[in-house]
């Protein structure tokens, strides 16, 4: 059947026509149910949804502007509660929990430490965090509970964003101390990129292919050999919601694995190393997957050992 007679993209469509036609995407009772509905009506990963098999031009235009404005809310979102909790006069960060999606951002840094621990052999000294925002929740949650002695430098296109990021970590004897805070645009960020061993790209930072792309390529330009880009990409209904990351995007790259989970973490997570590392066993593979088709993944469906429903896991291989 095709993928715009599914009933579940017709409610997405009827959802989006709400969501567009609202005076405003900042936190209010009604724009929280419209995008809470959203979000659990793309959930659901027992379904066969392609979006990029998606011909009808109305939906795939449908799509690309619900992705931004999504990503517009979730900045008007990360803005009220960053405002609210920086307010606390004691540490902020005993409040997170008041943040709606803390425990998502607790799983989704879990899932990306877990993946950078399974492919690197040290402890990172220094990330990069490229779209931080006003609420860094990423790079808090991993400095917290993941990274003790790692500096993690935030990069935000917006100040307004790191002037309440900051002060969010300014009353945190360790925090205040390990996040650095950048104001720039990631395309005009070069100097200095090569210094760090792992960069992670928000989702929201380039919310088309066309951009999303551009801001790879700059970071493959700048980043060093043999460095890890970390990105957030979607997969099935949650395509709906945020911009996918294909394998064939991140030429320069050695593509290691691409995770998506099936429980209420939204993003899939994809883990990759910048060609022309050190290790000469990776650059032999490197070499094969960058040459091979984008599908030279191999899909394995894995029962996760943490109990949670099947989830997808893409090794990145030569095809035997
Ligand atoms: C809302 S945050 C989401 C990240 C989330 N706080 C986290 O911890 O994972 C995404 C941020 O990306 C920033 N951004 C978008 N495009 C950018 C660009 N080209 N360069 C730098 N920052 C950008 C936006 O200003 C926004 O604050």
């Amino acid at each position: 059947m095709a993928c715009e007679n599914n009933l579940v993209v017709k409610q997405i469509i009827d959802l989006y026509s709400q969501i567009s036609n609202l005076e405003s995407l900042k936190p209010s009772k009604n724009v929280d149910t419209l995008f809470g509905q959203l979000v659990s009506t793309c959930l659901p990963t027992d379904t066969d949804i392609d979006v990029t098999k998606i011909h009808d031009e109305k939906v795939k235009d449908m799509r690309s502007h619900l992705i931004k404005l999504c990503g517009e809310a979730e900045g008007y979102l990360e803005q009220y509660f960053s405002t609210i909790i920086g307010s606390f006069e004691d540490n902020p960060l005993n409040h997170l929990h008041i943040f709606p999606y803390y425990n998502n951002y607790l799983k989704l840094s879990k899932l990306e430490f877990d993946l950078l621990a399974q492919h690197t052999s040290h402890v990172p000294t220094k990330i990069a965090f490229i779209g931080s925002g006003p609420m860094p929740l990423t790079s808090i949650v991993l400095a917290k509970f993941h990274l003790p002695n790692t500096t993690i430098h935030n990069f935000d296109i917006d100040s307004q964003a790191n002037t309440l990021a900051s002060n969010l970590v300014s009353r945190d004897p360790d925090l205040s101390e390990r996040m650095i805070f950048h104001t720039t645009d990631v395309l005009n960020a070069k100097e200095g990129l090569d210094q760090y061993d792992v960069v992670f790209l928000a989702a929201l930072v380039g919310m088309d292919k066309e951009s999303k792309v551009k801001a790879i390529e700059h970071l493959e330009k700048h980043m060093a050999p043999g460095a890890v880009l970390m990105l957030r990409s979607a997969h099935g209904l949650r395509a709906f919601l945020y911009p996918i990351v294909d394998s064939c995007d991140l030429k320069g790259f050695e593509v290691l694995s691409i995770f998506h989970p099936s429980d209420d973490v939204v993003n899939s997570v994809v883990i990759a190393r910048k060609l022309g590392g050190s290790s000469e066993a990776g650059s032999s593979q490197i070499e094969r997957c960058v040459i091979m088709p984008c599908n030279c993944s191999k899909i394995h469906a894995i029962m996760n050992s943490r109990g949670m429903k099947k989830s997808m896991i893409e090794e990145f291989s030569a095809i035997e």
